[in-house]
């Protein structure tokens, strides 16, 4: 099962690629490079983990539009956390490419097409750059075909590359995907010859990857897209056991393996395999053009084995435990128990083999996150219930592959993404030893000697805890140990981690991306024979990494110059509008019923690892059918949650008379402006900028003289905590993160209400205003609500001040942490600029200069303010 999870395959978007795409092109040939980000940020957010951009069109300037784009993605962090493919036919255009990224590049693609000369010097420029770089099974006689000539092309390939240095981890092989089932007899056998040259070629080339283009092989059922999907799942399915761990796949052209009619998928495995036909003289193709027409309609149907109740316990086991479905299981658990000498024996056999298949499938991309949830549930009932046996027999607990300690470190209350790692992890038998949120370093330590635990995992979702994750790897290097360090949580990052927590320890430290990956690094990492070879990849990755940081970060301005190049309103076509009240406020009379138009739903999509954008995802060929019961389950908990009334929205609103004093803003108490109430110091970019774009700060936006500012926190945690200590006791993880995901929402949800009536009813600047939830969702208001700790306010402190001044621990029983975390989780809050010309953006780098005035404006020691500001310094 492991290697499956350590060979995850990678997904490369194609929709950027104006050979590919009909949309794209169209949008880079009118110029319009804004349409054409937005189509890269739909790649990542549908899980394209890589981005193949391509230019190559003869009305283009190719080599101008791939930098301009370039440029442009590379401004957008979401999109820029994925590594970008240089795609192009010209070797000017992928080097004008390669000279633009920041991050790791990969260049599409090079070969010995010409010769090995110039193959090498491209591959030594490649290089240069610490790009990786796909190579295609080409040589000078042309396009392999065969098993044996992509094996002996990609062979000879693999050494001339190392041999001039190049790392082999960064060789991508494409042995070519070719059509099959054409009616031309030699092309029958396309499928096999790369899923047995993938299998030949990843073991003579050690490290290398193997990719390709997934659709060329059903070319010759155009017009029957659900043949299609079947084909491309079927290929994918022999091509990743093989090896294959990348490929361009169109999310829309794929089937879950498991839920193809049983007809189909055997006509296409007989296609793809080259096989005959059992039980039929027709050959491969024959007999799939024979049943084709009858699925041409789309009614490849899930099959729903409605008789499993009658089947032998073993098998109902294993059927419970990868469909979810915990109704029946203590009961069959009971029955199986009889079975067996030992009640070990149980967890051992039927219920380990139906975990194996849960881990399998999700391992090859084929069930989803909330449905591993729900198999651990099934796995945990079922625990539950042999453990007083096995208690009674004193029996040792089962063998497990490895000891876990994870925490979210000191500070930081978050703790979704932690237990989801959690689960997925005990999922695939690990031992996890959880210790909760807000664990101070000696707790951790403490907890990793007393249970002899391999390895270390640290969550944290908030900017601060970044510092705190550095403090845990420098004990843990005191301390002497050596057991590696897992990393994760939304405001970590690779480069984070090479560049800051790796240094301070010097056993293994490893960024896990997302809770998908945790298995197969786990297991890597317990292995003996993948671990060596993992741990040194890893750091020499770290290296390049910190080697390459700093390398094209723009310059920073000083802060004087960047104030002299300060955001301007419009304050004469829009002067500040005079609030209808001003003051502070407790809310609380709001239900959740008033929240719930409210919801934004795709991050909770996001938050159970399903990426897309609701209502879409719903429909999704390959994530729908999940997102649609993941949906429902959350429909009928709301519906508890209303009738039941489990949480108690409560908030704090206040407007305060304000103006601008340089980056401050200085609030007051009354409309005379005389002894201030508080001021907030923001902060100024100052990275240097293109003629005519300014340098912002927050306070930009306050009018010098008599303006208003506005302050909001608002939560829906309270009532959460008796409900999710029912949970635990009822080892249910799955209704558990579903709440907590709930709550997030609904919190959001009363961000938004509240935003929505302070502009049309307490500021009442909006008054007219009439927008959906869509458009609220789209921020199409006038105004904006940023939050510290976010880009344009990256200081989290600031919320200390604006907690004060609005009472909200008594308003609202919201508290901070020492991190200035708010607990309860589900809790959001900010302040409120009115003017229309407002808008977000991030600080980014803050130089010295800033640094020290800030810790002056602020009142702080300059220590303080450099922990404060750590991640926006260089
Ligand atoms: C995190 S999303 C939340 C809204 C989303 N619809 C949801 O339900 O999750 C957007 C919020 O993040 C904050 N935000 C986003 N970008 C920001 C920035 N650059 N600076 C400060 N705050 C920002 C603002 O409070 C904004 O309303």
């Amino acid at each position: 099962m492991t290697e499956v999870m350590v060979r995850r395959f990678i997904n490369i978007g194609e929709r950027t690629n104006v050979t590919g795409s009909a949309k794209f092109k169209k949008l880079i040939l009118n110029g319009d490079f804004a349409a054409a980000t937005e189509v890269a940020r739909e790649q990542v957010e549908n899980g394209a983990q890589i981005l193949d951009v391509n230019m190559d069109e003869g009305l283009l300037d190719s080599e101008a539009a791939m930098v301009t784009f370039l440029k442009l993605i590379a401004a957008e962090p979401d999109i820029a956390r994925i590594p970008v493919m240089v795609d192009s036919s010209k070797w000017s255009i992928i080097e004008a490419g390669l000279k633009c990224l920041a991050g790791k590049g990969i260049v599409n693609s090079i070969s010995m097409k010409e010769g090995e000369e110039i193959f090498l010097h491209q591959a030594r420029t490649i290089m240069r750059y610490g790009a990786a770089a796909v190579v295609m099974a080409f040589d000078e006689e042309g396009q392999a075909d065969t098993a044996a000539r992509k094996i002996s092309i990609c062979e000879r390939a693999y050494k001339l590359l190392t041999g001039i240095g190049f790392p082999p981890e960064d060789i991508i092989f494409d042995p070519n995907v070719f059509a099959v089932a054409t009616g031309i007899e030699e092309h029958d056998n396309y499928g096999v010859d790369f899923i047995e040259a993938t299998r030949e070629i990843v073991k003579r080339c050690p490290h290398a990857h193997i990719s390709g283009g997934v659709s060329n092989l059903s070319f010759s059922f155009r017009g029957n897209e659900p043949v299609r999907r079947a084909m491309h799942s079927v290929f994918l399915y022999h091509a990743i056991q093989a090896g294959m761990d990348m490929g361009i796949v169109n999310a829309g052209q794929l089937d879950v393996y498991e839920n193809i009619d049983s007809e189909l998928r055997e006509a296409c495995e007989d296609v793809v395999m080259n096989r005959a036909p059992a039980n039929s003289n027709l050959s491969p193709t024959e007999r799939l053009l024979e049943i084709a027409d009858r699925f041409k309609g789309g009614e490849a149907a899930v099959k729903v084995a409605a008789e499993w109740r009658g089947w032998p316990v073993q098998k109902r086991l294993e059927h419970a435990l990868v469909m979810g479905l915990d109704a029946d299981v203590v009961s069959d658990t009971e029955e199986a128990r009889h079975l067996f000498a030992r009640p070990i024996e149980v967890i051992e056999g039927p219920l380990m083999a139906g975990m194996n298949v849960v881990g399998d499938l999700f391992g090859a991309g084929k069930m989803f996150l909330p449905q591993v949830v729900k198999s651990a549930r099934v796995m945990k009932k079922a625990v539950a219930h042999l453990l007083p046996y096995i208690e009674a027999e004193k029996s040792a607990g089962s063998s497990s592959k490895g000891k876990i300690i994870m925490a979210t470190v000191k500070g930081d209350v978050h703790d979704i993404g932690k237990n989801i790692v959690g689960v997925v992890l005990q999922c695939n038998n690990f031992e996890v030893v959880d210790l909760g949120v807000m664990v101070p370093f000696q707790t951790i330590l403490q907890a990793a000697n007393d249970h002899g635990a391999d390895m270390i995992g640290l969550s944290g979702l908030i900017t601060p805890s970044l510092d705190e994750m550095v403090t845990v790897a420098k004990e843990m290097q005191r301390a002497g140990m050596t057991m590696p360090l897992l990393i994760g949580g939304a405001t970590t990052s690779r480069v984070h981690t090479a560049l800051r927590i790796a240094p301070a320890y010097a056993g293994p430290v490893v960024h896990v991306l997302d809770a998908s990956r945790a298995v197969g690094v786990a297991g890597t990492l317990v292995s003996d024979t993948l671990r060596d070879d993992f741990v040194a990849q890893t750091a020499v990755d770290y290296e390049l990494a910190r080697a390459r940081h700093g390398r094209g970060q723009s310059k920073l301005e000083s802060l004087e110059a960047a104030r002299a190049n300060a955001f301007h309103p419009d304050f004469e076509a829009h002067p500040p509008v005079q609030p209808a009240w001003t003051g502070v406020q407790t809310i609380d009379d709001v239900s959740v019923a008033d929240l719930v138009p409210y919801i934004d739903w795709t991050p909770f999509f996001r938050a159970w690892e399903l990426a897309g954008q609701y209502p879409a995802l719903l429909d999704d060929e390959i994530v729908g059918a999940q997102c649609r019961e993941l949906f429902a389950d959350a429909q009928e908990m709301l519906a508890k949650i209303v009738d039941e009334k489990w949480l108690t929205p409560r908030g704090v609103l206040a407007i305060w008379p304000a103006r601008r004093e340089g980056d401050d803003v200085v609030l007051f108490g009354d409309e005379a402006r005389g002894e201030a109430l508080a001021r907030l110091p923001f902060l100024r970019q100052q990275v240097a900028k293109r003629e005519g774009r300014p340098n912002s700060c927050l306070a930009d936006f306050v009018h010098p003289e008599a303006d208003w500012l506005g302050g909001f926190a608002v939560c829906c945690g309270e009532g959460i905590e008796p409900r999710l200590a029912q949970f635990k006791a009822e080892h249910d993880d799955y209704q558990d993160i579903l709440l907590k995901a709930l709550a997030d929402r609904l919190a959001e949800a009363f961000a938004e209400y509240l935003h929505a009536r302070l502009r049309r009813e307490f500021w009442g600047y909006g008054a007219d205003e009439n927008l959906s939830n869509e458009d609220l969702i789209k921020e199409r208001y006038s105004g904006i609500r940023p939050a510290p700790g976010y880009p344009a306010c990256p200081e989290h402190s600031l919320k200390s001040v604006l907690f004060a001044l609005m009472d909200v621990e008594k308003r609202a029983a919201i508290t901070l942490t020492d991190s200035f975390a708010m607990w309860p989780t589900a809790a959001v809050s900010g302040f409120y600029f009115a003017h229309p010309q407002s808008h977000y953006f991030g600080v980014a780098r803050v130089g010295p200069d800033q640094l020290a005035e800030y810790a002056t404006r602020r009142g702080v020691s300059l220590e303080q303010a450099e922990t404060w500001l750590r991640p926006n310094l260089d």
